[in-house]
């Protein structure tokens, strides 16, 4: 069966740290024509703040899935299609590479495998929350940002490799380089998207683009304009 990333142009991130714009509401997030979504965040994000929001989706149609930062103990089954782990290829701190992972498998009971899915991140924007708690290296050039997307699908044999300009619109270039290495793995970009322009050209160079804080600092009618720039690249 095809991964169901395969199907995503445009996907929402929710942090479940932030606060909604005035006046939206989770379930109208489902409604902006946004493919999937992702509950996740750098800080104070933990189990039963990701509890709540999934509580909202119960009878959503699109897929939710967690990223988490916390080690989750139980699996949702009424809302959750599954987690998406994401492993930091450029953190300078090896707890992001595998040392968190190492800890969760070790301490959790039954994960359940065929509902988790791991992430390859390359963290780009220095100044961004997840490069300083990650001790990201961002000082890469492109060179070094299609090596590491190259080798998250051939030797790690990860099947989604995230390009992470969090907070900032990223270089389309780059962007474009790194998916032209890929063979079958799917190339998420997130950062920065706040309009159709910056969705539509991110959307032209990357398989998925995930739009994050626009829909806290902006809300609902600014992610349907994101989403309508993906759909039309
Ligand atoms: C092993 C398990 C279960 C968990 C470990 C998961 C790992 C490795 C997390 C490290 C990477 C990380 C913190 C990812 C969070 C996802 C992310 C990039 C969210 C976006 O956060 P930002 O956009 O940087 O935060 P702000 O918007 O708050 O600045
Ligand atoms: O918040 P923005 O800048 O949209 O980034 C989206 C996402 O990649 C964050 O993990
Ligand atoms: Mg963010």
């Amino acid at each position: 069966m095809a991964a169901a990333w395969e199907q995503w142009n445009h996907v929402t991130k929710i942090d479940p740290d932030k606060a909604l714009h005035d006046g939206d509401t989770f379930t109208d997030i489902a409604d902006t024509g946004t493919d999937a979504l992702i509950l996740g965040g750098t800080t104070n994000v933990t189990e039963s703040s990701v509890q709540s929001i999934l509580d909202a989706f119960v009878s959503v149609e699109i897929p939710v899935f967690v990223e988490p930062t916390y080690h989750p103990t139980t699996f949702q089954h009424a809302t959750l299609t599954g987690y998406l782990i994401p492993i930091v290829l450029n953190a300078g701190d090896r707890t992001w590479v595998t040392g968190a992972h190492h800890e969760w498998v070790r301490s959790t009971e039954t994960i359940e495998w065929e509902l988790t899915h791991t992430e390859a991140y390359i963290v780009l924007n220095p100044d961004s929350a997840v490069a300083i708690y990650t001790q990201a290296n961002c000082d890469l050039d492109a060179d070094d940002v299609v090596a590491y997307a190259e080798l998250a699908e051939q030797i790690l044999g990860q099947q989604i490799v995230y390009l992470e300009y969090s907070g900032t619109l990223g270089d389309p270039a780059v962007v474009a380089a790194a998916r032209d290495v890929l063979s079958s793995a799917q190339l998420f970009y997130g950062g920065g998207i706040h309009d159709y322009d910056s969705a539509y050209k991110m959307a032209k160079v990357a398989d998925t683009v995930v739009v994050g804080d626009l829909l806290h600092d902006a809300g609902i009618e600014a992610v349907e304009e994101t989403v309508r720039g993906a759909t039309d690249a």
